[in-house]
C-alpha cells in the first residue's frame, strides 16, 4: 500500500517545496515540462495534486496540530512530507498505516533527510493516536494577517469569516454546456445537478477527460461564477465580438456557442494552446490572436468586448489555496493600471450602442467596484448599465448599490459556493 502511491506522495512533496520554498505558484509548477507530476501516471497525478491542494488548503490547521507534536520545526522538505501525512490521515482517511508508511519511506529513500526517518515515524504515529483531537473542531483558516485585514476592511469580520470557511470547502466541478437545451440529459449522464445560474455541478471526483460526453466536446468545465460575465451581453447572435483577455478560453466557448463571431486574444501563447485545443474539441470557433492588448491593433469595430481581466485571482482561493501563501508576491497596483490602460485602449474598438463587459476573478474592491467607479466618473462616452444579479439566478446579494455584481465564494456556501467575481456592464454612447 505505502509503495503504491509513493510516486505520487513524492510529487506532492515536491509541490509543497516548491510553493512553500522557493514561493511558486503551483499552476506555474504543474504547467512546466520537467515539473514533479512529468511520468506519472493520470491516476498518479491527480492524486499528487489533489494532496498537495487539500494540503495547502489546510496548511494552517494542519501545522498547528503537528507543531504539539513537534519540539522544533525540521527542516522543509521533512515538515512538508509530515503535512502531507497529517492531511492524508486527518482530512483525506487514509489508512494510517498506508499514510505513515509512506511517510517514513519517503523521509528515508532521501539521503539529505534519511536522519529524520525516526522522528516521521513517532510524529507521524502521535497523529494517527492524537491528531484528529486536536484537528477536529478547530475554526477555518485564516487568510495571511494583511490579506485577512484587507477584506475585512472591505467586506467586515462576518463575511470574511465566510469567505475563509468557503475556502475550506474547495470547489466541486461545474459545467458549461455547448448546448444549452441539453441541460437536463447531461445532469443525468453526468449524475450532477442543474445550478440557478444553468450549468451544472458535480460533487463526486472523477477523471474530467473520461466523462461522458467530454471526447464529443458537449461542455467544458467552468465555475458557475465565472459564466456570468459572458451571460451579461444581450442577443450576440451574428454579433462581432473580442473577448481580450481569453485564455483558456471557458469564455470564448461561451461566446462562440451564443452564436457570436468571437476574436479571441491573449498575450500568451502558452495558455492560447488550450483555447484552441478547447475550441478544437467543443467543434465552436473564434478568430485567435496572441498579442499584447496593449500594443494590438484591430482592423475593425466590435459590437461587444469582454474584458476578463487579468488580476490577483483572489476569487480562486477555493481553487488555488497556495494563492494567499504567495500573495507578498502580488502587485496589485501594477494590476489595476493595467486594467485601466487595457479598458481606455478597447473602448476605442467598441461600435456606437456597442457592449462592454468588465469583469474579474478578484475579492478586492481595487480590482473591482473601484474600476467600475472609475469608468462611470472618466469622461468615456459610456453608460453605466445595471445587472439583475436574480435574472441570472444569482442571489438578492450579489447586487452593488451601484448595479454592478459581486460575486463571493460564501454565496451557496451549503451547495459548494462560487469564486469570487465582479462584473460590471456598459454601453457606447451612439
Ligand atoms: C483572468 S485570465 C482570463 C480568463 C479567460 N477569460 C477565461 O475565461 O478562460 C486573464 C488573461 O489575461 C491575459 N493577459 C495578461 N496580460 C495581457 C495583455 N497585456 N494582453 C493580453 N492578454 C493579457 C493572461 O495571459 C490571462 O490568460
Amino acid at each position: 500500500m505505502a509503495k503504491q502511491g509513493l510516486e505520487a506522495r513524492k510529487a506532492a512533496a515536491q509541490l509543497l517545496n516548491a510553493v512553500l520554498s522557493e514561493q511558486r505558484l503551483l499552476s506555474e509548477v504543474l504547467d512546466r515540462r520537467d515539473g514533479p507530476l512529468v511520468g506519472l501516471a493520470p491516476a498518479e497525478r491527480a492524486r499528487a495534486q489533489s494532496l498537495a491542494t487539500t494540503t495547502l488548503r489546510y496548511l494552517g490547521r494542519l501545522d498547528a496540530v503537528l507543531a504539539r507534536f513537534l519540539t522544533k520545526r525540521p527542516p522543509p522538505a521533512v515538515h512538508n512530507i509530515l503535512r502531507l501525512c497529517a492531511a492524508e490521515l486527518l482530512i483525506d482517511g487514509i489508512a494510517p498505516h498506508g499514510a505513515v508508511d509512506a511517510a517514513v519511506t519517503l523521509v528515508k529513500n532521501n539521503r539529505r533527510t534519511s536522519h529524520f526517518s525516526g522522528l516521521t515515524n513517532a510524529v507521524a504515529r502521535k497523529l494517527v493516536a492524537d491528531g484528529a483531537t486536536h484537528f477536529d473542531g478547530q475554526a477555518p483558516q485564516h487568510l495571511p494577517k494583511e490579506f485577512r485585514q484587507h477584506m475585512i476592511g472591505i467586506y467586515g469580520r462576518e463575511i470574511t469569516d465566510a469567505i475563509e470557511a468557503a475556502h475550506e470547502q474547495g470547489a466541486p466541478v461545474d459545467i458549461s454546456l455547448k448546448d444549452a437545451s441539453r441541460l437536463d440529459e447531461f445532469a443525468d449522464r453526468l449524475d450532477a445537478v442543474v445550478l440557478p445560474t444553468g450549468g451544472l455541478r458535480m460533487y463526486h471526483n472523477a477523471q474530467i477527460s473520461a466523462l461522458d460526453g467530454f471526447d464529443a466536446g458537449d461542455w467544458w468545465i467552468q465555475d458557475a461564477a465565472a459564466t456570468i460575465p459572458a451571460r451579461c451581453f444581450g442577443d450576440l447572435k451574428g454579433k462581432r465580438v473580442l473577448d481580450l483577455c481569453a485564455a483558456p478560453g471557458g469564455k470564448t466557448m461561451q461566446l462562440a456557442a451564443m452564436g457570436a463571431d468571437v476574436t479571441s486574444l491573449d498575450i500568451s501563447n502558452y495558455r492560447m494552446k488550450r483555447v484552441r485545443e478547447n475550441l478544437k474539441r467543443t467543434g465552436l470557433n473564434a478568430e485567435l490572436v496572441v498579442a499584447d492588448a496593449m500594443e494590438w491593433e484591430p482592423e475593425i469595430q466590435f459590437d461587444a468586448i469582454l474584458i476578463d481581466a487579468p488580476c490577483s485571482a483572489t476569487g480562486t482561493v477555493r481553487r488555488h489555496p497556495d494563492l494567499p501563501l504567495l500573495i507578498d508576491q502580488l502587485n496589485l497596483y501594477a494590476l489595476v493600471e493595467l486594467q485601466q490602460a487595457m479598458v481606455s485602449k478597447a473602448l476605442k474598438w467598441l461600435k456606437p450602442n456597442g457592449e462592454l463587459v468588465f469583469s474579474t476573478c478578484s475579492l478586492f474592491a481595487e480590482e473591482g467596484e473601484d474600476q467600475s467607479d472609475w469608468l462611470v466618473d472618466e469622461d468615456n462616452g459610456l453608460t453605466h448599465l445595471r445587472l439583475s444579479p436574480t435574472d441570472m439566478g444569482l442571489p438578492q446579494d450579489a447586487a452593488t448599490p451601484t448595479g454592478d455584481l459581486r460575486l463571493r465564494p460564501d454565496f451557496w456556501a451549503a451547495e459548494g459556493g462560487m469564486d469570487g467575481f465582479f462584473v460590471a456592464k456598459f454601453q457606447m454612447n451612439a
